[in-house]
C-alpha cells in the first residue's frame, strides 16, 4: 500500500492558483495560507514581505516545526487544541501533517479526544467553526445558511442535532466537533476538498441539565425541542441543501436513536443522504465479520449474533449483515432475522417488552416461549449472560456504551461455546468500551476474533506473538462511501453502493492472508482503504445506472484521483478577480 500513499499524496504542485486576497487577508485564510512558505516571489505580489520572517521554509520544514511543537504537549486534550488552531490557520499544513502520522493523531482529532473536546466545548471555546442554525433564529435559517455557502459549490454537508455524540449522550452546541471531526477526516481519508465540505450543528436545545445549567454554556439553553417542530425545523434546512446544493452529499451524524433512522427513511429517496451511525457502522462491522468468518472459515449465516445496545448502530449492523446474509447465502429474511438476538437497556428485546422496544425493532424481537425457562433478574429482564448460555453466540458486538458489560464470566462462557468467539466492543470512547479487548483476549486464551470502535494496543496471543486488535470504526469506510457517491454524482447513497464498499474493505483485510492478522487494515492505510471503497462505490453507481458523470464507468480511478484534494501548495498569482 506504500506506492499508493505516495501516489495519492505528492509533496508538490504544480498547480496555479489565482488569489485575490492580499496582506493580512491571505495570511488570515487557512484556505490559502502558506506561513513561512511563501515565495519571495508571491512575497512581494501579496505584500507579505513585512509580514513574514525573511527565511523560505518548504511544507517539510513547516511539518516538522508543528510536529515538534505539538509534542510538547502532553495531553491529547492539549494537542487536540493547538492542532485545532493550526486548522484554523492553515489548511494545507494541518491536513499535510495528520497525513504524515493519522494513526498517532487520527485519536487526537477524533475519537477518543474529541469526545473530550466536545464535553468540554464551551469552556475551550475560542473561535467558531462551521455554522451554527439555532432553532430560535430560524427565521434566519437561509440568510444564514447562504451567507457561508454563496458562491461555494458544496460537495459535503456533515450535520448533527447533537442528541447522542460518540458515547457521551447529549452535548448540545457542542456536537459541532464531531462535524468537524468528521469532515476532517473526509478530506484526510479521501481527498474531499476542504472549501467543499460545511461542518452545521442544528442546535435544537439540550436536555443535558450539566449545559443548562452552565453559565459559560455558548448554546442555545433551552430544554430539546421534539416532535412536529423539530420535523420543521429539520425539514426547513434539508429542503435548504436540497435547493441549493443539489449534489451535495447531506450525512447525518449522531442523531438520537428516535430521530436517525427515521430522518434516514424521510429522506434518502429525495437526495444523497447518507447516516453514518447506521449505515457507516453497519458496512464497517460487516466488512470485519466477513473477514472473521474467512478466518473461522464458516458463512455469515452459520453464526448466533448477540447485538447489545440495539440503538442506531446496533440496528444498523443488525440490518447491514441480515441484508448480506440474504444476498449471498440466499436465506429468506424471516430466516435470516431469526439469527440475531438485540438487547438493550431492559435486556433480551423479547414480545413482553410491548411498548419499550422501538417499532423498528419489531422483526427482531424473539418470542416469549423460546425464553420459557430462562431466569430473569428481579425486573423481569433476561441479561446478558443467561442469553449467551442459552444461544451460544458465535458473534457479539457491543455497541451500547455499557462500559465492561461483557463480563469475564460472560466472556468465558461465550468461548466454552465456540472455537473462536467473535467480539467486537464497539462503544466510543475508549473508556466506555465493552471490555477490554486484552482482557478479552487473556479470557479466552487468545482465541478470540476482536475489533473495537478506538483504538487499542496490541493483546498478545498464546505463543506469545502479538494479536493486532483492528479498529473498527466507521472512518475506515465512511469517507470512501461519501467520497465515491460525490464523484460520480450519485443524487443518491443505494444499499447495493454501500455494500460494494463494504465487500471492498473485506477483500483488503490482512487476516485473509494470515489468520493470525488483524481482521481490518491498519488505521495507517486509511487513505488507500477508502480510496478503493470509493472507486467500489462510484462503479456500483455505474452499474445502477444512477452516475450523474459523463465519463464512463472505466475512468473511475484516474477521475477520482484528479478529484482528491492533496495537502500541498499551490502556486499562487494575484489577480483581482481571483478566489478569495
Ligand atoms: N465503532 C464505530 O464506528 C461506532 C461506534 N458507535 C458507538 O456505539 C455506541 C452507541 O452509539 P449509537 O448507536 O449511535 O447510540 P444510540 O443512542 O443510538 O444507541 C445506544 C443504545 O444503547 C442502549 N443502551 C444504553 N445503555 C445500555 C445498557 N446499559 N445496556 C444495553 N443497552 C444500553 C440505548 O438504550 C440505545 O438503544 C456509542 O458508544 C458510539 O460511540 C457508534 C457508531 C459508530
Ligand atoms: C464513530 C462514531 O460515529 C460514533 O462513535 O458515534
Ligand atoms: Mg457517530
Amino acid at each position: 500500500m506504500q506506492s499508493v500513499a505516495k501516489t495519492l499524496f505528492p509533496m508538490s504542485s504544480e498547480k496555479i492558483f489565482r488569489v485575490a486576497l492580499r496582506g493580512d487577508g491571505l495570511l488570515h485564510s487557512p484556505r490559502w495560507n502558506k506561513g513561512t512558505s511563501f515565495t519571495e516571489k508571491e512575497r512581494k505580489a501579496f505584500v507579505l514581505t513585512g509580514r513574514l520572517p525573511s527565511r523560505v521554509n518548504t511544507l517539510d520544514e513547516q511539518c516538522e516545526r508543528a510536529y515538534a511543537q505539538l509534542q510538547s504537549r502532553n495531553a491529547p486534550i492539549r494537542k487536540n487544541s493547538f492542532l485545532r488552531s493550526l486548522k484554523e490557520q492553515n489548511w494545507v499544513l494541518y491536513y499535510s501533517l495528520l497525513s504524515r502520522h493519522i494513526k498517532e493523531l487520527t485519536p487526537i482529532v477524533y475519537t477518543p479526544t474529541e469526545g473530550d473536546a466536545i464535553a468540554n466545548y464551551s469552556h475551550l471555546f475560542r473561535r467558531s467553526e462551521g455554522m451554527y442554525l439555532t432553532f430560535s433564529h430560524q427565521e434566519t435559517m437561509e440568510e444564514d445558511f447562504l451567507e457561508q455557502t454563496r458562491g461555494r459549490d458544496i460537495d459535503l454537508i456533515v450535520c448533527t442535532d447533537s442528541e447522542a455524540i460518540l458515547g457521551i449522550g447529549d452535548q448540545g452546541v457542542g456536537g459541532i466537533g464531531i462535524t468537524t471531526a468528521k469532515s476532517a477526516l473526509y478530506t484526510l481519508l479521501a481527498g474531499i476538498n476542504p472549501f467543499k465540505a460545511l461542518s452545521v450543528v442544528l442546535d435544537v436545545g439540550t436536555n443535558n441539565q450539566g449545559l443548562l445549567d452552565d453559565p459559560l454554556y455558548v448554546g442555545w439553553q433551552n430544554p430539546r425541542i421534539r416532535g412536529e417542530a423539530y420535523d420543521k425545523f429539520i425539514d426547513k434546512f434539508v429542503q435548504l441543501v436540497r435547493k441549493y446544493h443539489p449534489h451535495c452529499l447531506l450525512h447525518f451524524e449522531d442523531f438520537g436513536v428516535t430521530n436517525a433512522q427515521r430522518l434516514l427513511e424521510c429522506y434518502r429517496d429525495e437526495h444523497s443522504v447518507f447516516n453514518d451511525d447506521i449505515q457507516g457502522t453497519g458496512a464497517v462491522t460487516l466488512a470485519a465479520l466477513m473477514a472473521a468468518v474467512g478466518v473461522t472459515k464458516s458463512k455469515l449465516a452459520d453464526q448466533r449474533y448477540v447485538i447489545y445496545g440495539a440503538g442506531s448502530a446496533g440496528l444498523g449492523i443488525t440490518r447491514q449483515v441480515r441484508d448480506a446474509i440474504m444476498s449471498t447465502d440466499g436465506i429468506s429474511r424471516e430466516d435470516a432475522n431469526k439469527k440475531f438476538y438485540l438487547m438493550d437497556r431492559y435486556g433480551l428485546i423479547k414480545a413482553s417488552l410491548g411498548d419499550k422496544t422501538r417499532p423498528s425493532l419489531s422483526e427482531f424481537v424473539r418470542p416469549d416461549d423460546e425464553w420459557e425457562d430462562v431466569p430473569t433478574n428481579d425486573k423481569g429482564e433476561v441479561e446478558l449472560l443467561e442469553v449467551v448460555k442459552k444461544i451460544r453466540p458465535t458473534v457479539l458486538i457491543g455497541c451500547s456504551t455499557h462500559s465492561g458489560a461483557f463480563t469475564e464470566n460472560v466472556v468465558k462462557t461465550m468461548a466454552a461455546g465456540c472455537d473462536r468467539p467473535i467480539i467486537f466492543p464497539l462503544s466510543n470512547p475508549s473508556r466506555l468500551v465493552e471490555v477490554d479487548p486484552k482482557h478479552a483476549n487473556d479470557w479466552t486464551k487468545g482465541k478470540a476474533l476482536l475489533a473495537t470502535g478506538s483504538p487499542f494496543p496490541p493483546a498478545k496471543m498464546l505463543g506469545g506473538q502479538e494479536y493486532v486488535i483492528a479498529e473498527c470504526n466507521n472512518a475506515l469506510i465512511y469517507p470512501g462511501l461519501g467520497f465515491g457517491s460525490v464523484l460520480c454524482q450519485s443524487r443518491r447513497m443505494r444499499d447495493s453502493m454501500i455494500i460494494a464498499g463494504a465487500q471492498r474493505l473485506a477483500s483488503l483485510s490482512p487476516a485473509l492472508k494470515d489468520p493470525d492478522n488483524a481482521l481490518l487494515p491498519d488505521f495507517n492505510d486509511a487513505p488507500e482503504v477508502n480510496f478503493e471503497v470509493a472507486i467500489a462505490v462510484a462503479e456500483q453507481a455505474f452499474d445502477d445506472g444512477i452516475a450523474g458523470v459523463s465519463w464512463k464507468k472505466e475512468d473511475t480511478r484516474e477521475k477520482a484521483k484528479e478529484r482528491q484534494w492533496q495537502p500541498v501548495y499551490g502556486t499562487y498569482e494575484y489577480d483581482e478577480g481571483g478566489a478569495q
